[in-house]
């Protein structure tokens, strides 16, 4: 394995472990029994109040997601999607607190992105990661590299679909307000997890939203 082949894996490496070792020693975190991927849920990270208030956030300014590489794939992510104020006070709390939980350096987290599904919106699979062949992956790897974790929090219960569901793994996650799913993107050894592919199915009744935040290798810019 080379550094060429996977860019930033020792970096990756590292942080898997550390992560890792964090949260095992944490009581508020539960592992899903997967060997495969190393997933996380944490019930009740944020408090309604700061769920409602993040959703009305969102709602103030949702426009359709941009996707990376979206003008292949017009209908891959039909959801709305918005970079939140960063220096909203609830934000800045949620960045901390990820920080605090997890041991990542808040500045290696991008900044928190919101989405809205509504009834019929979904979000196909895909995996983190970037893809090193792709014509985007010159500017990420100046920005930061590699993703290492994704952090991404439920902020409501939908009534019927909205799962976010790891497809190799057949693991279906549903929307619980408030509880926040932490992934490692990577192996242990610092390469991408393919087993990581995910998808948010269809919104059957109701709307979902979720806050996201991918971590970085390096610093995030
Ligand atoms: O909304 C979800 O359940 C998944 C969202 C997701 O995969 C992403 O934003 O990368
Ligand atoms: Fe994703």
């Amino acid at each position: 394995m080379t550094g060429a082949a996977h860019p930033d894996f020792r970096a990756l490496a590292r942080i898997g472990a550390a992560v890792r070792e964090r949260l095992s020693a944490d009581p508020s975190v539960r592992r899903f029994p997967e060997e495969r991927i190393e997933l996380y849920a944490v019930e009740s990270f944020l408090g309604a109040d700061e769920c409602d208030r993040l959703i009305g956030m969102i709602d103030a300014v949702a426009c359709p997601s941009s996707l990376i590489d979206d003008k292949d794939w017009p209908d891959y992510r039909t959801s709305c999607s918005s970079d939140i104020d960063v220096w909203d006070d609830t934000v800045r709390g949620i960045d901390a607190r990820l920080a605090a939980l997890t041991g990542l350096p808040a500045t290696s987290g991008e900044s928190a992105q919101g989405q809205r599904y509504q009834c019929g919106q979904y979000f196909q699979e895909h995996c983190d990661w970037f893809d090193t062949s792709a014509g985007y992956w010159p500017r990420e790897k100046r920005s930061g590299g590699q993703r290492s974790w994704t952090a991404m929090i439920y902020l409501n219960s939908v009534d019927e679909g909205g799962t976010t569901d790891f497809t190799r793994i057949r693991l279906s996650v549903p929307p619980l307000a408030g509880c926040l799913l932490l992934w490692n993107n990577a192996q242990a050894d610092g390469t991408p997890n393919p087993w990581s592919m995910h998808a948010a199915r269809p919104v059957v009744r109701g709307v979902k939203y979720v806050v996201t935040k991918w971590f970085r290798a390096r610093a995030w810019r």
